[in-house]
């Protein structure tokens, strides 16, 4: 990790974090540590079959490890009944991979944005809430009265952000956030995603196996393979002078030009 990224007040925190799948001699994830610091942005990147979704799964709590642990801004997080984790959904909101999907086909914008706030009962003004974090992403407050069918994929991409950021968390973990786009949406998305965090003070965990994503993107890049860390570190170094063979050949695999 950078100094930077290890100076930054922690918020996520994985230790240890260790999962075997029933009827798997390998473990899908085999000690890892994490730390996601405040305002930061950190990529976890890797071939398939690494890890990251297991990762992902057990950060958000949707799943026990086996060992180590989950902590946010230090106190454990536990898998459990949805009202014992309001606090902590409040705290790491996700953006999900394919918004056409993640988005109910008959819910108005207007009522998908604001439904975080209404199920974790976040207090406020939610018609105003949901006008304002429209706007934060690019859409005017009138998408509200809308259906998610009538916007392109990288619009309903915003809508999912703007309902992502409703309950104001600290943290976004976006598993590839921009691989349902098409190319030239792409970098808007991204765009919108960096600027939206620095605007917003919001750190972000993005998992990606695009390295062009997360050059744009992030900060530090932790490099998982078979479930461990390989290399973690400023993504610049990393991507540029990767030291461990799996940095190096994920690396590797990526024409010069996507990373320019
Ligand atoms: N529910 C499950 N049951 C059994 N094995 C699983 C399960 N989920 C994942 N695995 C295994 O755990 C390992 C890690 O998988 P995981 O999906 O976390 O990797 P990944 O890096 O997200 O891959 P991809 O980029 O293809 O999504 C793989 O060997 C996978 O086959």
């Amino acid at each position: 990790m950078s100094p930077e990224l290890v100076s930054a007040e922690p918020l996520l925190a994985a230790r240890g974090l260790t999962r075997r799948y029933r009827g798997s001699d390998v473990p899908a994830l085999d000690g890892v540590d994490l730390v996601v610091g405040a305002g930061r942005r950190v990529a976890v990147v890797g071939e398939s079959g690494a890890g990251k979704s297991t990762l992902t799964r057990l950060l958000l709590a949707l799943e026990r490890p086996d060992a180590g642990e989950v902590t946010y801004r230090g106190r454990p997080v536990h898998p459990g009944r949805p009202r014992s984790l309001h606090w902590f959904r409040r705290a790491v909101q996700v953006v999900p991979q394919d918004p056409g999907r993640s988005l109910s086909p008959r819910m108005r914008v207007g009522e998908a944005v604001a439904e975080p706030l209404r199920c974790l009962r976040v207090a406020g003004d939610h018609r105003a809430r949901v006008a304002e974090l429209l706007l934060a992403v690019g859409l005017d407050p009138d998408a509200a009265t809308r259906l998610p069918n009538e916007f392109s994929g990288g619009q309903r991409q915003r809508i999912a952000l703007a309902r992502a950021l409703a309950p104001r968390p600290e943290v976004l973990i976006a598993d590839e956030p921009v691989s349902a786009l098409d190319a030239a949406v792409r970098l808007q998305v991204v765009d919108l995603l960096r600027e939206v965090s620095d605007a917003e003070g919001v750190a972000l965990l993005v998992v990606s196996h695009d390295l062009g994503v997360v050059a744009a993107l992030c900060s530090d890049v932790v490099v998982l393979a078979g479930g461990r860390v390989a290399e973690a570190g400023p993504t610049d170094r990393v991507l540029t002078d990767p030291v461990s063979r799996e940095a190096h050949a994920l690396v590797a695999a990526v024409p010069r030009l996507v990373l320019a």
